[in-house]
């Protein structure tokens, strides 16, 4: 159990557009040092809910404290603890990579190095280079980058990998990874479950504006749905067997096979517990 408070709280969280209820009564708190993933399908409710822990949206219903204060009521000293990373990407200016990078340094009151944060990102070699003349996925990493600068003790990230290449993608969840060691508590929308699976120790599932399940994302969705998987062939052909036990499967296949061919075990990943708990509100709702 910690004794801290924690870094965000939200309350029955409501938002509604007339008589669309885009968020509707969600409730969930984040530990300090936590990494945090909201996932859901598209139109949730998860950007929704983000931008008013931003302080970018009012909300219609509950409450909500992020490191201690109300978003409807940010400081500028509150803002400079926050770093955002925005689902769209705004940056598309005329000044090159490293002068963004050290105008936004100098909002800050205790920034990180800006070689340091251009090398986390992978743009050393774009530091000279115009804004308006990278690739998106550049543009993005210039995104990211600008949303850690200040040393963030809270980080928003919206689906901050969006047309990233395979490569930058790892390189960003080790710049992630490295963030979370130093403490900062970390908020990430992602619909990648493999991004979300790799970096949050916690993640909740949002499906039309309410929570379907909240929990560490090893044990999200039902037990049947994380039941392991064990598939191998004989004279017969390929067989497959969902247990709980599949070391003993294993066993007496062996004992009884000999070599199984193509054996192997799978372990449902957060993508297959996530479609499932899904697909089980969608048919609720149908
Ligand atoms: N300004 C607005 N006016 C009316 N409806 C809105 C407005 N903003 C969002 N919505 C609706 O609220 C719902 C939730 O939108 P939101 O952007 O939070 O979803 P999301 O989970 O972030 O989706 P995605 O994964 O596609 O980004 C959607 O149905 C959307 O159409």
């Amino acid at each position: 159990m910690t004794t801290s408070a924690p870094a965000i709280r939200v309350t029955d969280l409501r938002k509604t557009y007339g008589a669309f209820a885009a968020v509707d009564g969600i409730s969930f708190e984040i530990e300090p040092g936590e990494t945090f993933a909201l996932l859901g399908p598209n139109g949730a409710g998860k950007s929704t809910t983000v931008e008013i822990l931003e302080g970018y949206r009012e909300r219609s219903g509950g409450d909500v404290s992020v490191l201690g204060s109300d978003p409807r009521h940010a400081t500028l000293e509150w803002k400079a603890r926050i770093g955002i990373v925005l689902q769209q990407t705004g940056e598309s200016g005329n000044v090159t990579v490293r002068e963004q990078l050290t105008h936004f340094a100098s909002l800050y009151p205790r920034p990180r190095d800006v070689d340091e944060v251009l090398a986390a990102v992978g743009l050393e070699q774009k530091a000279k280079t115009r804004i308006k003349s990278l690739s998106g996925g550049q543009r993005r990493r210039v995104d990211v980058a600008l949303g850690v600068i200040g040393r963030p003790e809270l980080l928003f990230l919206d689906e901050p990998t969006t047309g990233f290449d395979p490569e930058a993608r790892r390189q960003f969840w080790e710049l992630i990874r490295s963030l979370s060691r130093e403490g900062t508590t970390i908020v990430l929308t992602t619909h990648y479950l493999d991004e979300a699976a790799q970096l949050s120790d916690r993640a909740a599932v949002i499906a039309a504006g309410r929570l379907i399940d909240i929990g560490p994302v090893d044990e999200l969705g039902s037990t049947e749905a994380r039941v392991p998987i064990v598939r191998w062939r004989d004279g017969q052909g390929g067989h497959e067997r969902r247990t709980a036990e599949p070391a003993r499967l294993v066993a007496e296949l062996a004992a009884a096979l000999g070599e199984p061919v193509d054996l192997e075990v799978i372990r449902p990943s957060l993508e297959d517990v996530y479609l499932e708990l899904v697909a089980s509100v969608e048919e609720v709702a149908a």
